[in-house]
């Protein structure tokens, strides 16, 4: 049910509204960005792309954001959708007409051009959803130690395939991790290993160096070592020299169900841009919320 021209009649120039305030908010920090792409994932994989993620614990209710899956969500993303929203209220026509949850997909596009990746029209027409409780996340995020049939199961219930879910993954390569994500990898990894015998030992040398034990847990290290600031294939080129930073990244390359598709987008930047264009489009149809499901929130942290 949603569709490309969904406000033409509403608020004609919601686009360019959203990338305005986009893009104003990305000269002020690039962590807008990763900020931005990730609170779209967080948002659709918890009862679907409904903006149920910005919604702020209020009178006795844990939202969402409150949940330790999402306490390292960037505060950059948030303010992002904040401000395209006081943008597009601004214009009368469009006061309390856009969807927070149209707003964020709007946005997300508009960063990962942004970055230098590619552009595709959003489908619009979700409307905000009226619940956010931290107990809801619990179970529908991955973790940085999933392997290959945890994360293909977690994607598939989403209707995403195992392609949509490498497609998705190399959102890494843009943005930044916190050392506990992975220091298992370089401290302690199993009996047998300290150091994952997976990962690159110069890169793993590396990484101990930004993120030596007991680090200050504010610590963050670019998840893409090439390229951090460039959307681009160059994520799966970091998997093929064994330089991915989660277990969940390496995998991806370690599995050889998913490892031919990995090389084959290390090797082809526009196939990997289709096949992401492709993930997020299904990505932003889950969970959509429509009807009596869903309204347009005035305040995207409130509900209304
Ligand atoms: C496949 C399973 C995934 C796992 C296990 C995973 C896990 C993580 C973790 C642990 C972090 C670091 C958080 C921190 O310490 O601050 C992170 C960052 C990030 N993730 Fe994922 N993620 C996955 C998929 C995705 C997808 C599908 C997207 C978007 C389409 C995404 C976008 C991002 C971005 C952009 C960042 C950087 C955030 C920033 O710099 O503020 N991730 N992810
Ligand atoms: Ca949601
Ligand atoms: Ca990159």
């Amino acid at each position: 049910q949603l569709k490309q021209n969904y406000y033409a009649s509403v608020c004609p120039n919601v686009e360019s509204i959203v990338r305005g305030a986009v893009n104003a908010k990305f000269k002020q920090t690039f962590v807008t960005v990763p900020a931005t792409l990730r609170l779209f994932f967080h948002d659709c994989f918890v009862s679907g792309c409904d903006a149920s993620v910005i919604v702020a614990s209020a009178n006795g209710n844990t939202a969402e954001k409150d949940h330790p899956d999402n306490l390292s969500l960037a505060g950059d993303g948030f303010d992002t959708v904040i401000k395209a929203k006081k943008a597009v209220d601004a214009v009368s026509q469009c006061r309390n007409k856009v969807s927070c949850a149209d707003i964020l997909a709007l946005a997300t596009r508009d960063v990962i051009v942004l970055a230098g990746g590619p552009s595709y029209k959003v489908e619009l027409g979700r409307l905000d959803g009226l619940v956010s409780t931290a107990a809801s996340v619990e179970g529908n995020l991955p973790h940085p130690d999933f392997k290959l049939d945890k994360l293909n199961s977690m994607f598939a219930s989403r209707g995403l395939n195992q392609a949509d879910m490498i497609a998705l993954s190399a959102a890494h390569t843009l943005g930044f991790s916190h050392c506990s994500k992975f220091s298992n990898r370089l401290y302690s990894f199993n009996s047998g290993n300290k150091v994952d015998p997976t990962l690159d030992p110069n890169y793993a040398n590396q990484l101990k160096g930004m993120c030596p034990k007991n680090v200050d847990p504010t610590i963050a290290v670019n998840m893409d070592p090439t390229t951090p600031t460039k959307f681009d294939n160059v994520y799966y080129k970091n998997l093929q020299q064994k330089k991915g930073l989660f277990e969940s990244d390496q995998a991806l390359f370690t599995d050889a169900r998913s490892r031919p598709t990995v090389n084959a987008w290390a090797g082809n930047a526009t196939a990997f841009n289709q096949a992401f264009i492709t993930a997020m489009t299904k990505l932003g149809r889950f969970g959509v919320k429509t009807g009596r499901n869903g309204n347009i929130r005035r305040d995207c942290g409130v509900f209304n």
